[in-house]
Parts: C-alpha cells; structure tokens; sequence
C-alpha cells in the first residue's frame, strides 16, 4: 500500500469509517497475510515466552529489578559476555494495547543485540485496568531515569517499543527529565508499528478496559504535543517503522508521526527522523523478527547504535 492511499495531510480518515470499520482497523490480527488472527497471537507469544527462556538461560542478567516502588515497578537487565561499565543500553517497551503482555514474554532483541555488545533492558509496567495510561507515562519515564543513574557512563540510551510500547516510548520525546533529577542520555528511538494519535482508540473496544477520555487522550497523545518540545540532543535519532501489512490506520499514524517530527527538524534542525515501512511483515512479524541477527531492522538497530 501506498502512503497516498493513506488520506491526503489533514484529513481525518477515521472519523468517517464505520464502527465496524474503526475496529478493524486498530485490531492488529486481522491484517496478517500468512495467519488467522488467534495464531498470529499465538505464534507472537510464542515466540517472545522462548526468547525469553533463552535471553534467561544464556545471557548474563539482572531480573526484576525494582525501578520503583511500586509491585509492577521492575525490569529485566540483560548484559553482553564482555563485561564492560559503558555499554549502550537499548530499553524495550512491550505491545499489547496497555492491557495484555510482560517484560516476562518480551525479551525478542536480546540475543542478536547482546552479542553485538549492547545491554538489553525489558520494561514492565502496570497495565490496564490496574494501571491507568498517565501512570504507566510516569512509569516508563521512571524506568529510563533509573537506568541513566544506576548506568551514568553509559554509551548512549536508545528506547523501542512495539505497538502500545511504541507509544510510550514516544511519550519519552516529550518527559520532563529534571522532575527526575537526571538528564538520560538519549540517542535514539525506535517505534515499531505505533499509535501516536490515542483519540481513534477511544471508538474501540480497547477503551472498555482503558476508560480513555478525550483529554486523557490529547494529553497522551505525542502526535499533538512533540511539536511543542525542544528535542534534547541534536545527535538523538527517531526511526518510525511500520509493517508493510498493518492496517491503513496504524500506517497513517506512524506516517503521520514521522511527519510532524520531521516538520520540526526542518524548523529547530533538531529530531533527525527517518521513515521506514518494512517489506514482507505484519504488526507481530515486525517484533518477532528482532530475534534474527540477519533481519532487516535489527541490522538497522545495530548501525544506529554503533555509527
Ligand atoms: N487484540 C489485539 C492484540 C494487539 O493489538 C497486540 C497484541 C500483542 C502486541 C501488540 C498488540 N497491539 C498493540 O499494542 C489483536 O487481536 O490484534
């Protein structure tokens, strides 16, 4: 599909679907071409429940660390076998609407990553209902703020996150870092299949468990906002990536996203954004695959790291 297809800038394309139609669009298992939806789920857990078992019985690591107070509050350290005090550590926030998924099934990068010499940390957070999405915003930033200052010499902090995780990892452009006391050495982003504009999201069946109103909604929603903020360091990279079969939807959001970060790099020459949409993948594919060194967006990872 093209982007042409996607709706000309300024149009809102979802506003005049059906209910029906809105459903479709933001249900990421029905738009796979090699499975049915519930083995496309199946098969993505799969894959991240043996990924972890793996990351867990071969790499060095430090799991449930608390970053926080807070039951839900931990994450998982995964080390490379050469120990070394500066590393670049690449922090993954996990997909599953805010309200399925765990640091627990999540850990799909480690191995290609690690080997390379990059430390991997896998984030949990309280999803909902337990946790609301202005919480697990504070929660993710506190994560990243943890990791800069228990790592402070650390070779550069690089955030990615999957779907919903995308989002949050988004979230971070816009953190207020000196409420935390420490300013994380961000160099890259990447965003895999996200949603950056939450206000579609509230017409779906994901609102049952996210009670999403419409300013929870703007407030959270860094397609609004990121226009708004001065980027932190000019040499931070943004890589907004989205499957060649996820739905229209989820392309115009990431299309969207990249444009307005683009826009302000032409404007403050800041936010060095790119646009990515990978061949041959659908939403679950396109994080399944970050289990293969020869895979497409884990050699891009690992240039962005080590240019
Ligand atoms: N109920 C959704 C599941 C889903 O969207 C999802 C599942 C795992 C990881 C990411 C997901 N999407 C966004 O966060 C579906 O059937 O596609």
């Amino acid at each position: 599909m093209a982007i042409s297809d996607v709706g000309l800038p300024g149009e809102v394309p979802w506003k005049k679907m059906s209910a029906e139609e809105l459903e479709n669009q933001y249900c990421p298992s029905q738009w796979g071409v090699r499975l049915r939806a519930e083995e496309a789920l199946r098969t993505y857990s799969q894959i991240g429940i043996e990924a972890t078992r793996r990351a867990r019985a071969t790499r060095k690591s430090l799991l449930h660390v608390p970053y926080g107070d807070g039951e839900g509050e931990k994450l998982d350290i995964y080390f490379p076998d050469e120990a070394a005090e500066a590393l670049p550590f690449f922090l993954f926030f996990h997909g599953g609407y805010w309200q399925s998924g765990s640091k627990d099934e999540s850990a799909f990068m480690v191995d290609p990553l690690t080997a390379q010499g990059v430390a991997v940390v896998i984030v949990a957070y309280d999803i909902a209902p337990k946790g609301t999405l202005d919480q697990m915003v504070d929660q993710v930033t506190r994560s990243v703020a943890f990791v800069q200052k228990r790592y402070p010499s650390n070779e550069g902090i690089y955030l990615c996150g999957h779907s919903a995780g995308a989002h949050l990892a988004a979230m971070m452009l816009l953190a207020n870092w000196t409420k935390h006391g420490v300013t994380p050495n961000l160099k890259g982003f990447f965003l895999m299949s996200g949603v950056f504009d939450l206000e579609p999201i509230m017409y779906t069946s994901q609102n049952v468990a996210l009670q999403l109103t419409l300013e929870d909604a703007q407030r959270n929603s860094p397609q609004l906002k990121v226009a708004q903020v001065q980027p932190v360091d000019s040499t931070c990279r943004v890589l907004v990536v989205v499957g060649q079969f996820d739905s229209p939807e989820f392309h115009r959001q990431s299309w969207e996203f990249y444009q307005v970060l683009s826009a302000q790099t032409l404007c403050q020459g800041e936010w060095k954004a790119s646009f990515e949409q990978l061949h041959d993948v659908d939403h679950f594919e396109i994080v399944e695959n970050l289990t293969q060194k020869d895979n497409v967006l884990t050699q891009i990872i690992l240039k962005t790291i080590f240019q």
